[in-house]
């Protein structure tokens, strides 16, 4: 188990991170999730003691490994590789950090090559790799040491759409293994599709922190979307409809905790004054909405 207890951490004046406070369960994967400059990558420097003044707690529980830097595996957010050796040499380098020599170390790097997919391409110089196969390498740096616990800093940033799946179905694989795992992204999207649990960050603070579920069922509130040509003439209709009425695309969203009675009104309403309906939809928010309704910040700012 990991639990931060009560960090926080200031550059000069400015404070990175404001009484920071998480548990982490063994085999959970934890979303963080927050905009640039909200505190993701120190705390995750702290976590993986690269950063080293800060005041409150981090403790490690339940590990057998006596030394903690060795449960852990970092990804930083830049690519650390040398570019003028092979994929294998670097992580034989890194192989090297953590005391594996002799066949167990070359028995290591080719697991790891196989589990990042670039068995193929283990002799080439790493300079000649695209920006997703560099990505792929740097992950595997950071497991050849087979750590319990892996933290990744926005390990998807500016790759393309092949290499962020094949990364995305790593960390899949990864949670089969049971590895306690962070990953750290602006990418909503990509935390919803492979975390159990999100932790909002914004402004050094975390704003909510819970499994994506019951963040969903705590916040998701279900919006009716609807266009017609002269939608402003049911808009009396829609204020008794729902308090929360906003103009949304080419029509209007309304919020309401009855979205089926909301509709059959609003097909009535249309009926009755001879509105033609162009769009109708029940929407529910995503956690990018729910970000938002949170922190009033747009995640992709
Ligand atoms: N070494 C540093 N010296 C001074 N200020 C720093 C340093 N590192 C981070 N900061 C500041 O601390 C705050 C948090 O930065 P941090 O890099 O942790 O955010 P982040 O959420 O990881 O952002 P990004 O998504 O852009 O990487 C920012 O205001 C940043 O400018």
């Amino acid at each position: 188990m990991l639990v931060i207890n009560n960090v926080s951490k200031k550059y000069g004046k400015t404070t990175a991170l404001n009484e920071i406070s998480l548990k982490l369960n063994k085999g959970a994967c934890l979303g963080l999730v927050g905009p640039n400059g909200a505190g993701k990558s120190t705390l995750l420097k702290i976590i993986v003691h690269i950063v080293q003044a800060y005041e409150g707690k981090i403790i490690f529980t339940g590990t057998s490994n006596t030394d903690q830097k060795r449960t852990i595996g970092y990804v930083p957010q830049d690519i650390c590789l040398e570019e003028n050796v092979s994929a294998i040499q670097n992580l034989y380098f890194f192989g090297r950090i953590y005391q594996l020599r002799g066949k167990a170390l070359q028995k290591q790097a080719k697991k790891v090559l196989r589990y990042i997919g670039l068995s193929e391409r283990q002799k080439d110089k790493v300079k000649t790799f695209s920006g997703g196969m560099k990505r792929r390498l740097n992950i595997g740096c950071a497991l050849m040491h087979e750590p319990q616990f892996i933290i990744m800093d926005e390990p998807t940033v500016g790759i393309d759409p092949q290499s962020r799946h094949y990364i995305l179905d790593m960390i899949k694989q990864m949670k089969e293994e049971n590895r306690t795992i962070i990953y750290s992204s602006h990418y909503i999207e990509e935390v919803n599709k492979i975390c159990d649990e999100v932790a909002f960050i914004d402004q050094g603070k975390i704003i909510e922190h819970d499994t994506i579920n019951s963040l969903i069922e705590k916040y998701a509130v279900p919006a009716i979307f609807f266009a017609c040509q002269n939608s402003e003439r049911l808009l009396a209709d829609l204020h008794q409809l729902s308090d929360h009425v906003q103009p949304y695309k080419n029509g209007y969203k309304l919020t309401t905790a009855n979205p089926m009675w909301t509709m059959e009104e609003l097909l009535r309403a249309c009926r009755e004054k001879k509105l033609v309906l162009k769009q109708f939809e029940l929407t529910y928010p995503t956690l990018e909405d729910i970000f938002f309704k949170l922190t009033g910040t747009e995640l992709r700012a």
